[in-house]
């Protein structure tokens, strides 16, 4: 069941297009990602979903409900991750929680909410004192605290270091295996890979391309060698093999699933004599240059 459903969104800053025609919907229970370069427009599609902005033109629903005619009762059903400069220094984590709690109907217990983001312990410090880490586990505990079906993840571990943003991560899936929908934005592609179960491609306010990432890596994978001997045998005609193309010595094959394993069999029994041999898996960063011409 989708959950969002956005047609044609679009949205121009001072006569300056930023979003061109946006289309997209969310499953139930997935964690999508919204990947892109900066600028690109990701946020501005984001909180038109989150009933932040208003779009110039296109249809938003959330749950059936329009973002900004509909806004209180789709205020229960979201949560959504503040800004850094939204937290006063001097607020402590029990206030705020207890204060983004008030905001809404049913909210969940913002103990428990300690207890699972492992913040009981910095229940009095104030905001201002704790790590990025924690910091960001207190987003999503505020992003929580109302109970929503649907969380808004913006950027979330920009600025975290390798372990930081690993916990995160784990804390994410957590998210999702509690039942609740995730809509990340993000611009790093190990990120998106890492959690997504599909991503959504922005390029210039454009949708290019929505997909799982392996669909959009599309599960090729590049085989490099060196070979003195002339005749290779009909190596595009083994199985898995897309594609072979040599210069002088150095023979590139692409594939999928095991043709490589076919490949070296082949060669073996041949009796060609292979060197330097490297295989390497196609990114979801290769993806991304493929289909908008520029890289992160
Ligand atoms: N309130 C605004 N007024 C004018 N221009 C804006 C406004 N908000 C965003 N823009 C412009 O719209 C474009 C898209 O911005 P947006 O924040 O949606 O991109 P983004 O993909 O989320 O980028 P980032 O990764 O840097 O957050 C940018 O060129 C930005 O300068």
């Amino acid at each position: 069941m989708a959950v969002i459903e956005v047609t044609d969104l679009r949205k121009a800053y001072a006569g300056q297009t930023v979003l061109d025609g946006v289309s997209f919907s969310v499953e139930e229970g997935e964690i999508f990602g919204v990947l892109g370069p900066n600028g690109t427009g990701k946020t501005t599609t984001v909180e038109c979903v989150e009933g932040l902005r208003r779009p110039d033109s296109g249809t938003i629903e959330v749950f059936g409900l329009d973002p900004v005619r509909d806004a209180r009762e789709m205020h229960e059903l979201i949560g959504v991750q503040l800004q850094q400069a939204q937290l006063p220094e001097n607020l402590k984590v029990w206030e705020a929680l207890d204060l983004y709690a008030s905001f809404y109907a049913r909210p969940r217990d913002w103990r428990e909410l300690l207890e699972e983001w492992g913040l009981a312990d910095k229940r009095n410090a104030r905001f201002g004192k704790l790590s990025g880490g924690q910091k960001q586990r207190l987003f999503i505990a505020l992003a929580l605290v109302g109970n929503p079906r649907v969380a808004f993840l913006d950027e979330l571990t920009t600025g975290l270091d390798p372990q930081a943003r690993r916990t995160t991560w784990e804390l994410i899936k957590r998210i999702r295996a509690s039942g609740v929908t995730v809509v990340l934005v993000s611009h790093f592609m190990d990120e998106v890979e890492e959690l997504c179960d599909r991503v959504m491609v922005l390029d210039r306010g454009r949708v290019v391309a929505v997909d799982t990432p392996s669909g959009l890596v599309g599960g090729e994978q590049r085989m490099r060698f060196t070979v003195q001997a002339r005749d290779l045998g009909d190596l595009a005609g083994l199985p898995g093999v897309t594609g072979v193309s040599r210069t002088g010595n150095r023979v590139i094959v692409t594939g999928r699933g095991d043709f490589a394993t076919a490949v070296t069999a082949h060669l073996a029994r041949h009796h060609v004599l292979v060197s330097d041999l490297r295989i390497d898996n196609r990114t979801l960063e290769d993806a991304f240059t493929a289909l908008t011409g520029q890289s992160f």
